[in-house]
């Protein structure tokens, strides 16, 4: 456990790379991971399961007040549960890829979202020293005091391959079409509410576009270690 409690809080576009680096970025330093992706995922698999539309706002703000929602949060062993159900698997499907931005983009339901969150930041800072947790608004919203603040970003066209890899086993181009809107068209929808594609005042930019999968958890933990300068504020009147 660090001395003091710490955060790594890490956003990015879907397949930058942010989940798998943060898991391994906990993994080693002993901390919580928390994917707050899950929980939104997590959120239209029950809607759906319960017959909800996901563009009925106000029942899905209710839903996401009642959701019985469990997040292991172990690196080594990370799962969701949602009502007793284990749905770390379920959650990563396609029908839950191409509708959760349709229940990311509702206000109420990130209000309570994000209250959810950073009360697990609290009990993970107290419980197990700290926490690496990920998303697309923790660097600016939800934890914006996290001791680290690293915004993961990746070409579209490495994103597209590593998901294509991912979800097909391959980058052919029949591939790489059937992922597009997955990647582009989400990003877009998602972009509506969160700023993700640039580093806010503070934050760390770490393009991983010509990285190995290590190279980006250790440029990761260099930045965590101070082994890597963060950048220079640019003075008030360049801005
Ligand atoms: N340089 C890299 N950095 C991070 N992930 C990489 C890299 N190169 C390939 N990958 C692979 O790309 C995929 C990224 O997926 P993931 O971590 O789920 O991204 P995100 O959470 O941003 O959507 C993983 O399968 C990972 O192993
Ligand atoms: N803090 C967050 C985390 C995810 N989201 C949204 C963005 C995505 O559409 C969904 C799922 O996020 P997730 O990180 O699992 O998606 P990818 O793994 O990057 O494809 O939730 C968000 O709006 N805010």
């Amino acid at each position: 456990m660090p001395d003091s409690p710490i955060t790594i809080a890490i956003d990015g576009p879907s397949g930058s790379g942010k989940s798998s680096v943060s898991k391994a970025v906990a993994r080693h330093l002993g901390l919580g991971y928390l994917d707050t992706g899950a929980m939104y995922r997590a959120l239209a698999w029950w809607c759906l399961e319960r017959g909800l539309d996901l563009t009925d706002s106000a029942a899905v703000a209710t839903a996401a007040r009642e959701l019985p929602l469990l997040m292991r949060t172990d690196p080594d062993a990370a799962s969701v549960a949602v009502e007793g159900t284990d749905v770390t698997e379920a959650i990563r499907e396609t029908r839950i890829s191409t509708q959760v931005s349709a229940v990311a983009t509702n206000l109420d339901v990130r209000a309570e979202l994000r209250r959810r969150q950073r009360e697990l930041i609290e009990q993970l800072r107290t419980e197990r020293g700290g926490v690496v947790v990920e998303g697309r608004d923790i660097t600016t919203v939800v934890a914006p005091d996290a001791e680290h603040r690293i915004l993961v970003t990746a070409s579209e066209e490495a994103r597209l391959a590593r998901r294509a890899a991912e979800l097909h086993g391959g980058t052919a181009a029949e591939h790489l079409a059937a992922t597009r809107d997955q990647i582009v068209r989400r990003d877009r929808d998602d972009a509506t509410v969160s700023a993700f594609f640039e580093p806010a005042d503070g934050v760390t930019g770490l393009d991983t576009s010509e990285l190995t999968f290590e190279e980006s958890v250790r440029a990761v933990l260099d930045l965590v270690a101070g082994r890597v300068a963060p950048p220079t504020p640019v003075p008030q009147e360049h801005r």
